[in-house]
């Protein structure tokens, strides 16, 4: 077991490189088995333990897949027969391998896959995807907590999503790529990595119309074939060190970030007293003296994304004020806050919104992660806190952030990471789990 130990006090300063969007390349990458000929090559792929998954996930399937890290490359090639069943193992380690259930009933009529199960952050159905499945002419049956999805023909139709949910409008846009006839989804997401996945769908020979608006248009088409593409920037990891940033009252230029898909969090930021400036460079962010508070809603695409919820709560903290946070999407993403509260931070929930009391002093302390985010927003507090915080259960941290620790030392964090002994890795776990 390993944990980041952070020094704070040090203002971030510098540039820092931004890699490929977790959130893009997963359902990309499933998006692979739909290429019955020619090969899928990927760029800017992020290192990250959710690839791998991913990767894994594929080859049980039987995609051949190479993964060149040194290039942040990967060539995948469907054209075999491929299986169509996903195992527990697998789907047990990341929920968002339930998009390949899409893809595989496109090809096949036929996905099998064990049920993905809730995690720390809220319950998480899949019902929207089945009802999007089963609305294209598929069966479902669920049984031995698999899920299982079959069809002699998909064909084109209407379908009004209750929520704009991200992995329902993947799956449910990759299922009707193959499908007869035209399918129009209405009040789809509309993230940006949901139209740098129809951009590779495109570039396959689908005929997917009006990603990033509320409704998608596909017309169905008898096969797709193998492209190359250059993944979307990750606006999250982008956005987790314009917070950091404004947090150690620094500058730093985040490179190539894309500012139109972080919007709603600079407009945060702004509100905060926090200076940004926008160039061909990146977008370069300039920490204030003293943070304003603000109110913010956590939202679906062009809204505040609750990936940055976590993080934006750390600032809020740190700001001269009481600020309130309201997370719409996800039920159960506060956990953070218990383990900011070990470092001194005052707030009070109720129900879905959190009342933040800052300014707060963080005062070093020992926490664990208990989710991808929540292990961001930890070491952005260490950033601030007086004397050392030590952030555990870095698995989470892997899952969406490539060596964010050297990243920050890059920029004059005092931060390591080093392997925990034994004995302590035993101390640290009960107290994990207290
Ligand atoms: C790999 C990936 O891209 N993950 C992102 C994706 O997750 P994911 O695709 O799982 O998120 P969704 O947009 O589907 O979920 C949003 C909300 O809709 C609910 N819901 C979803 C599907 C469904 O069938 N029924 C249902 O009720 C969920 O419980 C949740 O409350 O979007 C989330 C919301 O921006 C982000 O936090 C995740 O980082
Ligand atoms: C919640 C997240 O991811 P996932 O949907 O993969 O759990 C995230 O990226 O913050």
């Amino acid at each position: 077991m390993e944990k980041i130990i952070v020094h704070g006090g040090n203002e971030l300063r510098g540039s820092v490189h931004i890699e490929g969007a977790k959130n893009a390349v997963l359902p990309i990458l499933a998006a692979s088995i739909l290429a019955q000929e020619d090969e899928m090559v990927l760029t800017n792929v992020p290192i990250l333990s959710d690839v791998y998954t991913m990767n894994n996930v594929l080859r049980f399937l039987n995609v051949d897949v190479d993964f060149d890290e040194a290039d942040n490359r990967v060539r995948l090639n469907a054209a075999k027969q491929l299986s169509t069943q996903a195992p527990f193992e697998y789907v047990s380690k990341m929920r968002a391998s339930i998009v390949v259930m899409g893809p595989l009933l496109a090809r096949y009529g036929h996905a099998q896959v064990a049920m993905p199960g809730g995690c720390a952050i809220g319950s998480r159905p899949v019902d929207l995807h089945l009802k999007g499945f089963e609305a294209l002419g598929a069966t479902i049956n669920q049984h031995d907590g698999y899920i299982e999805a079959t069809a002699d023909e998909l064909i084109g139709t209407n379908i009004y999503l209750d929520f704009p949910s991200v992995g329902a409008t993947q799956n449910i846009m990759m299922a009707a790529t193959m499908a007869t006839g035209t399918t129009v989804i209405e009040n789809v997401a509309r993230e940006p990595e949901i139209v740098d996945l129809a951009n590779v769908l495109n570039k396959m020979g689908a005929k997917v119309r009006g990603a990033g608006t509320e409704t998608i248009r596909i017309e169905g088409v008898t096969a797709l074939h193998g492209t190359s593409h250059y993944v979307v920037q990750d606006r999250i990891e982008a956005g987790t060190f314009m917070v950091g940033a404004a947090l150690t009252h620094g500058d730093v230029l985040v490179e190539n970030a894309i500012s139109e898909h972080n919007k709603p969090l600079i407009s945060k930021l702004e509100e905060m007293g926090v200076t940004v400036i926008e160039n061909e460079a990146g977008v370069r962010v300039i920490g204030p003296k003293e943070l304003k508070p603000t109110n913010v809603k956590t939202l679906p695409h062009p809204g505040f994304p609750t990936d940055m919820q976590p993080q934006m709560t750390v600032l809020q903290l740190a700001a001269n004020g009481t600020s309130t946070l309201t997370e719409t999407v996800f039920e159960n993403r506060f956990m953070h806050l218990e383990e900011l509260r070990r470092m001194n931070a005052n707030f009070k929930v109720e129900g879905r919104t959190v009342a933040l009391y800052g300014p707060t002093e963080f005062n070093g302390a020992e926490v664990a992660a208990t989710d991808l985010r929540a292990a961001a927003a930890l070491v952005l507090a260490g950033l601030v806190a007086n004397g050392y915080t030590q952030v555990t259960n870095l698995k989470y941290l892997d899952r969406g952030y490539y060596q964010f620790h050297k990243k920050l030392q890059a920029l004059g964090a005092e931060v390591e990471r080093v392997s925990v002994p034994e004995q302590e890795e035993i101390i640290l776990k009960s107290k994990a789990n207290d």
